[in-house]
């Protein structure tokens, strides 16, 4: 019952965050936001207003209308739309970091704008269409001084931190295997979405799968050395034929991978799992299994940890076992010192790193260029086991 309260009580506050007054001494970064998107107000708006040193200013849409709805909804100041719209948002002088949750198919292209118009950017997940791509990106934002941030927003929250600490601190011995899922029952996307058009970089293994194969690199701290096997489940668009460039869209995905000492790794997504015996709903399926020589630890509910997680830690010991059952919804409840409150969600966790980076403060964590173009290189791997091939390169160039 208490757990319950609990529960209800941080995620109130979580969807309805205090609001925190304009710091005087340290002027607030300015926002501005490409697209009206979906994801947009509870990755950047609310974490915003709980945040002294960060704003929403900001938003362009193509549609005008959308466009002015949004920015009333939302209390946005500046609002930007047409055809122009988002390249002047970019070049607002007011606006210093632009977040770009566009179709990933959109991210190139936007995020190399808005680097050229010096913005920092904070880019949603997965970086780009393919590692070359992100290569760039992450170059170019080096050459310029600006700060790029995948919003890999999961890798900031004290959850999976813990999952990684407890792996890392060998209580378990060493790692033997790892799974990683992210996957929800059919019904949720729906035809028309932006991940199933293959030309907007869309594919489960691009939405859902860049996650598992980002937890199964972070927790063991190493890259697969091969991607030993990689299956598809199809989307097949309404009225669409098997020569239309969306019969390149994976449903689903799953991937057995090497790493490095006999090391094994499984990744599983789907952008719809069917209904059990064809009409009974089956549940997300949202979890990372760390088996170690001497027991194995795993999280359920690692993407969206505020919510509700568990972190169950088994250890053998002699004939036996013994079990724990951990939360970590502070950096203080797992013993690091680290800011954060329980109703924090990943996004205001990952807000607050990215805050700390452009004021010259140390982030607690941070995900680096190395990472993020590794990433999209061994998701390029999968998909080029899977048969469907890697999502279509940039045609944009930047004049
Ligand atoms: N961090 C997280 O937890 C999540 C991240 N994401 C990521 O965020 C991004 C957006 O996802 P989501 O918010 O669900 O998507 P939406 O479809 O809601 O938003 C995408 C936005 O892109 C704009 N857009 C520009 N060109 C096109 C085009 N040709 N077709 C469609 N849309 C276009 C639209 O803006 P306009 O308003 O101008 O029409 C739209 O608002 C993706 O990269 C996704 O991977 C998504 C969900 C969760
Ligand atoms: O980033 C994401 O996280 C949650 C998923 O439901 C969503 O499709 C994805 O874009």
């Amino acid at each position: 019952m208490a757990s319950l309260i609990g529960l209800l009580k941080r995620n109130y506050k979580a969807f309805n965050p205090p609001i925190a007054s304009p710091s005087v001494a340290s002027k607030p970064i300015k926002f501005g936001i490409l697209g009206a998107a979906r994801i947009a107000p509870i990755a950047l708006i609310d974490p915003c207003k709980s945040h002294p040193e960060a704003e929403v200013y900001a938003v362009a849409a193509r549609d005008q209308a959308k466009a002015e709805a949004f920015a009333k909804k939302h209390s946005i100041p500046k609002v930007y739309s047409g055809s122009n719209g988002y390249q002047a948002l970019v070049e607002d002088p007011e606006v210093d970091v632009v977040y770009n949750p566009l179709p990933n198919g959109l991210h190139y292209e936007w995020t190399m704008k808005a680097l050229a118009a010096g913005k920092h950017v904070l880019l949603e997940k997965p970086s780009a269409d393919t590692a070359d791509e992100t290569r760039r990106m992450f170059e170019y934002a080096e050459q310029k001084g600006l700060v790029l941030l995948e919003a890999f927003h999961y890798r900031f929250h004290p959850a999976i931190q813990r999952v990684k600490a407890i792996v890392e601190s060998g209580e378990l011995g060493a790692v033997k295997s790892i799974s990683a899922s992210l996957a929800v029952p059919g019904g949720i996307m729906k035809d028309g979405d932006i991940r199933y058009n293959y030309a907007l970089g869309g594919g489960a293994m691009m939405d859902m799968g860049c996650y598992t194969m980002n937890a199964i690199r972070f927790v063991t701290g190493s890259d697969p050395t091969s991607v030993i096997s990689a299956t598809s489940d199809k989307y097949t668009a309404p009225g669409s034929t098997p020569s239309s460039p969306d019969s390149l869209i994976d449903k689903g995905t799953t991937a057995h991978l090497a790493l490095p000492n006999d090391v094994s790794a499984t990744l599983m997504c789907s952008l719809g799992l069917p209904a059990w015996l064809g009409i009974l709903p089956v549940l997300p399926r949202v979890f990372v299994k760390v088996q170690c020589e001497g027991g194995e630890v795993d999280i359920f509910n690692q993407v969206g940890p505020w919510v509700y997680h568990s972190i169950t830690v088994k250890k053998r010991e002699g004939s036996g076992r013994k079990q724990r059952v951990e939360k970590a919804y502070t950096f203080k409840e797992s013993g690091v010192d680290g800011n954060g409150e329980e109703w924090w969600t990943t996004y205001r966790y990952q807000l607050e790193a990215f805050v700390d980076k452009l004021k010259g403060r140390k982030p607690q964590h941070w995900i680096t260029k190395e990472d993020s173009i590794a990433n999209m290189e061994w998701i390029e791997r999968v998909y080029e086991k899977t048969g469907l091939g890697i999502r279509p390169r940039y045609s944009f160039v930047l004049s």
